[in-house]
């Protein structure tokens, strides 16, 4: 079993909401992140999917200390990162890299790709000294499917596909051992992006990479990633192996989202459930009490409005990619059958 790389417990991240321009008076806060639980092995690529909001970015920010949560620990190779400044909090920074959403505004378009790829070596000239940089971003170029002679060139003069290549080999640079890929190809052409999600699978075994893959689109998910979490509303609300959370989804909104892949057999279409959900996201700044997917859950019963903890990660799953761990919160996540929206009504906003 590899070792865990990335252990995140009880994340938040609330942004404060304020009055005033003079006096600023904090009247509430939005909830993006609210107690988020995981843990990433070496080797591993776990996605992480959710609607648009549900604070799947403000996750990968935290991850790569671009922002400071509220509360909660992101400890990686057992060091908690918000705990370590100077030279060790420079050290993790340079082993969690990024790749951004959307290629077309990542990359600086006065900067040519050469000096793209080689900024992450002025803050790190360990890695690559000054004389030897221009071979170091070529090789990097080679890797990610690029002509090296291309070194001079601008994004401009890019497509969508070779500027995300662009993105990765900036990402791999450092050499980092971990990266945190938000939506990397949700902004290129459907026929893209199998391209790029085929060189981030190999660039894993060749750099032993370990991905936190966050991504709306589930099966692309399912193609990349060993195991998967679902977030709502600021929370994972089940996370396990690909195969159990695709195949045996057991909360309602994992159910929910399953329902509306789309599925190229007719026949196998014919027999599927789609499940729709009614209503709206609540907004993060006024989280209903109790389980946070009841609003528009269609098993919602009364008791799913009282109380309850958030998901409570077994310690077997947080270190062990063992089946599903559903949200505590759940009261019928246990039910494998997936009851039709019209036969319950009853709870239902
Ligand atoms: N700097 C900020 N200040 C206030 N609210 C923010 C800030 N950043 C994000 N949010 C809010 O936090 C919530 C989560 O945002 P986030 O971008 O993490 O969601 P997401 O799941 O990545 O969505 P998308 O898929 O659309 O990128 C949203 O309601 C968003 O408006």
């Amino acid at each position: 079993m590899a070792e865990p790389i990335l252990e995140v417990s009880g994340l938040v991240k609330h942004y404060p909401l304020t009055t005033g321009i003079l006096f600023r008076k904090q009247v509430g806060a939005v909830k993006a992140v609210d107690g988020v639980d995981f843990t990433l092995h070496r080797g591993e690529t776990l996605g992480i999917v959710g609607e648009s909001g549900c604070g799947k970015s403000t996750v990968a920010r935290m991850l790569v200390h671009l922002e400071r949560p509220t509360a909660g620990s992101i400890k990686y190779r057992g060091e908690d990162i918000g705990k370590l400044s100077g030279r060790a909090l420079k050290t993790v920074r340079r082993n969690i890299q990024m790749v951004f959403q959307d290629p077309y505004t990542s990359l600086n378009p006065r900067m040519t790709v050469g000096d793209i790829i080689g900024e992450p070596f002025d803050i790190h000239p360990e890695v690559a000294p000054k004389g030897d940089r221009r071979r170091k971003v070529q090789e990097l170029l080679d890797v990610v499917g690029l002509n090296p002679e291309y070194i001079n060139r601008y994004p401009h003069q890019f497509s969508g596909g070779q500027r995300q290549r662009i993105g990765i080999a900036r990402g791999l640079a450092l050499r980092p051992e971990v990266i945190v890929a938000d939506e990397p190809v949700s902004a290129l052409d459907v026929s893209v992006q199998a391209q790029v999600i085929n060189l981030m699978a190999s660039l894993q075994g060749e750099f032993d990479l370990s991905y936190v893959f966050i991504a709306h689109d589930l099966s692309i998910v399912r193609h990349i990633s060993d195991r998967v979490g679902v977030m709502y509303l600021g929370r994972i609300v089940e996370i396990g192996r690909d195969a159990e959370i695709y195949d045996h989804p057991t909360h309602p909104y994992t159910q929910a989202l399953l329902s509306a892949v789309p599925v190229p057999d007719p026949e196998a279409r014919e027999h599927r459930e789609r499940i729709i959900l009614t209503g709206d996201v609540p907004s993060p700044t006024n989280i209903p009490s109790g389980c946070r997917f009841r609003t528009r859950c269609w098993k919602a019963r009364e008791r799913c409005a009282l109380e309850v903890p958030p998901l409570a990660v077994p310690a077997e799953f947080r270190f062990a990619p063992g089946p599903a761990a559903h949200d505590s919160a759940c009261h019928f996540a246990e039910e494998k059958q997936v009851v039709p929206p019209d036969e319950h009504t009853d709870g239902m906003p």
